[in-house]
C-alpha cells in the first residue's frame, strides 16, 4: 500500500456529539487500499459512529470526512457503488427468497462477480431457494456480507460481521476477507470484540477509547511496540515513548524501542491483555 496515493477513507480532526456527550473526539485517521483494519474498542466507544460518518450516514459535529478522494457529503452515485456496509444487524429482504433477494441487489450493481457470488454461497452454506425470514440471525449476517462483497467495493465496512457466525464459518470469513481485499486492493475497516480474529487477520489495528483514537498501527509493529513495563521508583520514562495507561509502576507503553535505566520488564502483550491493560 501506497501512502503517498489517495486514501481510500480519510478522517481529519473528525468530532460527533449526541446532545452534548462526546462519541468521537477530533478523530483523525486515514486508511490506503489493501488495509485490513480491525476496530477494537469497549461498548459505547464510538466504533459505529465512526463507520457511520465514514458513510455518511450520520453527520459528523465537525472535522471532515473523506471517502476515495470525494468529501462524504458530496459522493457521486458512482463512488456510493463503490462502498459496501454490513450494520450490526442486517435487516430487508423479508417476503423474498435468498435467490430473488440476490437478483434484486444484483441489479443495483453493474460490477457484480456472479463467481464470487455463487463462491460465497457455497462457502456459507446457504440454501438460494429459502426465504429470507426464516433464515437464522448467522444465516441472515452471511447473506448481508454476500450482498455487500460481491461487487467488490474499493471500501468495505463491516460492524461487527461475525458476531453471529458459528466458529467455523467465522473462521473462513476472516481468512477469505483477508485474501479478498488483498486480491481486490480493497480497503477493509472492521469491527469485532474477537481480538484473537483481530489479530490473525487484520493488517492494522484501530483502538478507539471514549470516542479517542489511541492507537492506529500495523498489527506487526504493534507486537515490538506496545508493552507492559515495571519500573523501578524513580525510573524516567524516555520522552519518545506514549503512555497509554498507568497503574503505579506498571506502565502501558507504545513506542517502545529499547531499554532504559530504572526499566526492570518490559512485557510483549497480545490483542485481548492490551485491551485489558488499556482499561484498568
Ligand atoms: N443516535 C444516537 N443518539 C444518541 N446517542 C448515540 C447515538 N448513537 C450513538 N450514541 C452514543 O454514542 C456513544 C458511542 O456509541 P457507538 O454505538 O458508536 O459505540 P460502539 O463502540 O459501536 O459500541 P458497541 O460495541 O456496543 O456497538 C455511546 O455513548 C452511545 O450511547
Amino acid at each position: 500500500m501506497e501512502m503517498n496515493e489517495t486514501p481510500t477513507l480519510a478522517f481529519t480532526q473528525v468530532s460527533k456529539s449526541f446532545d452534548g456527550q462526546s462519541a468521537l473526539k477530533s478523530l483523525s485517521l486515514s486508511l490506503y487500499p489493501g488495509m485490513v483494519v480491525g476496530l477494537l474498542g469497549q461498548n459505547g466507544a464510538g466504533k459505529s459512529t465512526l463507520m457511520r460518518c465514514a458513510l455518511g450516514i450520520m453527520e459528523p459535529t465537525s472535522g471532515e470526512v473523506n471517502v476515495l478522494g470525494s468529501s462524504v457529503k458530496e459522493l457521486s452515485a458512482k463512488l456510493k457503488m463503490q462502498i459496501g456496509y454490513v450494520p450490526q444487524q442486517p435487516f430487508g429482504y423479508e417476503g423474498f427468497s435468498v435467490a430473488k433477494a440476490l437478483d434484486l441487489h444484483r441489479s443495483f450493481y453493474p460490477e457484480w462477480d456472479m463467481a464470487l457470488e455463487t463462491e460465497w454461497l457455497q462457502r456459507f452454506d446457504l440454501d438460494a431457494k429459502q426465504q429470507v425470514q426464516r433464515l437464522s440471525v448467522g444465516q441472515r449476517q452471511s447473506l448481508a456480507l454476500i450482498m455487500a462483497m460481491s461487487y467488490r467495493p474499493k471500501l468495505l465496512i463491516l460492524d461487527e460481521p461475525v458476531a453471529s457466525l458459528d466458529p467455523i464459518a467465522r473462521r473462513k470469513f476472516m481468512a477469505d476477507l483477508f485474501d479478498l481485499a488483498i486480491e481486490s486492493g480493497s480497503c477493509v475497516l472492521f469491527s469485532s470484540h474477537i481480538t484473537s480474529d483481530l489479530e490473525r487477520v487484520a493488517s492494522h489495528l484501530a483502538l478507539i477509547k471514549k470516542g479517542e483514537l489511541v492507537m492506529f498501527k500495523e498489527i506487526d509493529e504493534l507486537r515490538e511496540q506496545v508493552k507492559l513495563l515495571c519500573l523501578e521508583d524513580k525510573a524516567q520514562l524516555p520522552d519518545d515513548l506514549n503512555v497509554l495507561n498507568r497503574q503505579g509502576n506498571k506502565v502501558l507503553v507504545d513506542n517502545y524501542r529499547q531499554s532504559f535505566d530504572g526499566l526492570v520488564a518490559a512485557e510483549p502483550l497480545n490483542l485481548e491483555q492490551l485491551f485489558m491493560e488499556l482499561h484498568t
